[in-house]
């Protein structure tokens, strides 16, 4: 087994149009039948594994590179200040010097990133860049409307802009009120959405919102009825001075639609009228836009078709609840728009994205053999990781490449903050298995100027902040533990943005490299597929109990008879799932056994609704 740089400068086998970098995993996917995710999840095991223990020269150039680096701190520095991204205008920066890619590898890449920056150019210019859902990938033409392929699309991000804008203006200042609140105003924004409908605003939120913001805002992002009665509970009397934003693209997220319904259940027992507080932001002409429409919501407001969920921050989806928190949503867009313009250029070294998804494709041997550690050094900054999770999992993570080659593409992204996670898992990371490489997030401003103290001579709270991501950074190294450092100035609109576009660039172009498309998410059908069937199967049970239920005298059933009138005695173990949670939430009524012996079981519903046996 070799290095990739050694394995693939030499490998006969190459393509001539992707001569590189064949890396070892697709050499050995060429020699296996449709490989299973196992088998890919094992080989890239072994590749980690042969990179920590192997004595072959190639895995050796990469490790003693990185040793002789760390031995020899003029060439490290000399490595810093040759990779050393700077953009001056936002003020960020990337060090990628703790990643040990050697320039052949760089070189290697080469042809790929020139068809990455072409498919980037493309979809920017409107072609159908996720072919399987015949969709163009407008999230770019967002922040720069003069992009958009067709003056109709420009009109449209424009006005919905201004829609935004003036709308939020008037709740804000108490233009436009809740009918029935003592306040006289919207106090409270309750955002209901899931996925890309909530993580961004959620983001955002944690990141931006002013400590007094002029409405504070909660989620609701899941269908867990305890979940929902909390955040209801916790609005109290504030519901009538609530704004709901229901956000869904499709309009037809069942946690969602759950969610509003569960509001709107609220709404109704505090006498409350739902649609002069409600706001729906969907496409055009789904449920939920429906919905609004005919029940005469306080507004609405469009999602584009060609604008994909975990991308849509700045959209509609992201801007709204932004711009009601009092946060700056045009520098945001602002701050990335230029980080667009600068993820343009078609040099490798000077495109930040382009940095970003060239240590992606070292550090995890371009088939997500190692997982991303995002460790922002920030508070504010807690939800990037959570945010990045959906960006980076749900566009990378594809069974099929663009060719329909199985692939099982990957790159797991995980992490909360630091120095807090210091105290929780780094130790792993420093010692254990080495199956990761960190992006540190850098803030250099500790706290808005003029709050600062020392707290022993000469140091802040903040410079202990500093220390402990130098350490960390510097500790992992000397363990030979890979790492990005990406510094900005401040946590600011602009910056936020910015570093939003550029994970999202990284992504599209990491996509490139790896040959997949990363704006479809076919896997995610599965699992709603799946519960739409238990659903169903549980309204069979239903049925047959109460049948059951209705007899004189009633007819306790064990999971065998339930199984077999249901006529689905494949699903069993199913059937006792739903009993178990049916009887926890009272139900269904076990009258012999217990829900842990299966065998012995017998249920009743302990009604007789007569309607429901004749519906
Ligand atoms: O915005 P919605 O249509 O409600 O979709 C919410 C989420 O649902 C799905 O599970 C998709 O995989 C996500 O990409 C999407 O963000």
């Amino acid at each position: 087994m070799a290095s990739i740089s050694g394995i693939c400068s030499s490998s006969p086998s190459l393509k001539p149009q992707k001569p590189l970098l064949r890396p070892i995993h697709s050499l050995r996917r060429d020699s296996l039948a449709f490989p299973t995710r196992s088998r890919t999840q094992s080989v890239a095991r072994e590749i980690s594994a042969e990179l920590l223990s192997s004595s072959k020269p190639e895995i050796l150039k990469k490790k003693e590179k990185i040793e002789a680096l760390e031995k020899d701190p003029r060439a490290l520095w000399r490595r810093y200040v040759d990779w050393l991204y700077q953009h001056k205008d936002l003020g960020l920066f990337i060090d990628v010097s703790r990643v040990g890619f050697s320039d052949e590898f760089v070189a290697e890449m080469e042809p790929r990133f020139v068809d990455a920056f072409r498919a980037m150019e493309e979809l920017e210019r409107g072609a159908i860049a996720n072919p399987d859902e015949g969709r163009m990938v407008g999230h770019y033409w967002l922040r720069n409307p003069m992009l958009a392929p067709k003056s109709l699309l420009r009109t449209q991000i424009e006005s919905t802009l201004d829609a935004v804008c003036s709308f939020a203006n008037d709740v804000v200042s108490g233009k436009i009120k809740p009918p029935s609140s003592p306040e006289g105003r919207f106090t409270q924004i309750l955002s209901v959405g899931i996925g890309g409908s909530a993580l961004g605003p959620q983001f955002v939120a944690e990141a931006l919102a002013p400590d007094n913001p002029p409405l504070k805002i909660r989620f609701i992002d899941n269908t867990d009825p305890a979940g929902i009665d909390h955040q209801i509970a916790q609005l109290g009397d504030e519901l009538a001075s609530t704004l709901v934003i229901v956000i869904s693209k499709s309009g037809g997220t069942p946690e969602t639609r759950n969610g509003l319904l569960e509001v709107q259940k609220a709404f109704r027992e505090a006498g409350l009228e739902f649609a002069k507080q409600g706001v729906a932001i969907t496409q055009e002409n789904s449920l939920l836009d429906k919905t609004a429409r005919i029940e005469g919501w306080l507004a609405r407001f469009p999602m584009f078709d060609w604008v994909g969920g975990r991308t849509s921050e700045m959209s509609a989806v992201g801007l709204l609840p932004a711009a009601l928190q009092g946060i700056d949503i045009r520098e945001m867009l602002a701050g990335a728009s230029i980080m667009d313009e600068a993820n343009r250029t078609t040099v490798v070294r000077n495109n930040p994205a382009a940095l970003l998804a060239l240590c992606w494709y070292w550090a995890s041997d371009g088939i997500g053999s190692k997982d991303m550690v995002v460790l922002p050094y920030k508070d504010s900054l807690l939800l990037f990781s959570r945010y990045l999770q959906q960006l980076v999992m749900e566009s990378i993570g594809k069974e099929f490449d663009l060719d329909g080659n199985r692939v099982n593409q990957g790159l797991t992204v995980y992490g909360n903050k630091g120095s807090t996670d210091q105290h929780a898992y780094i130790q792993q990371l420093r010692e254990g298995v080495h199956n990761f490489f960190v992006t540190f997030i850098e803030v250099l401003r500790d706290r808005p100027p003029g709050h600062d103290w020392e707290l022993e001579p000469g140091v802040t709270c903040g410079d202990y902040l500093f220390g402990m991501l130098q350490g960390t950074r510097s500790a992992l190294y000397s363990n030979n533990r890979e790492s990005i450092t990406v510094t900005v100035q401040e946590v600011t609109p602009r910056s936020v943005g910015a570093l939003i576009a550029l994970y999202e660039r990284a992504v599209g172009i990491y996509a490139s490299l790896v040959n997949i498309n990363a704006y479809h998410q076919p896997g995610v059908e599965a699992g709603k597929k799946a519960a739409g069937e238990v659903l169903a199967l549980q309204k069979r049970v239903l049925t047959v109990l109460n049948e059951a239920s209705c007899k004189e005298p009633v007819e306790p059933l064990t999971l065998e008879e339930v199984a077999e009138r249901c006529h689905a005695p494949e699903d069993i173990e199913m059937i006792h799932k739903i009993v178990a949670h049916m009887a926890a939430n009272d139900r269904a009524i076990i009258a012999e056994g217990s829900c842990g012996s299966p065998r012995s079981l017998k249920v009743f519903t302990g009604e007789c609704n007569v309607d429901e046996l004749f519906a």
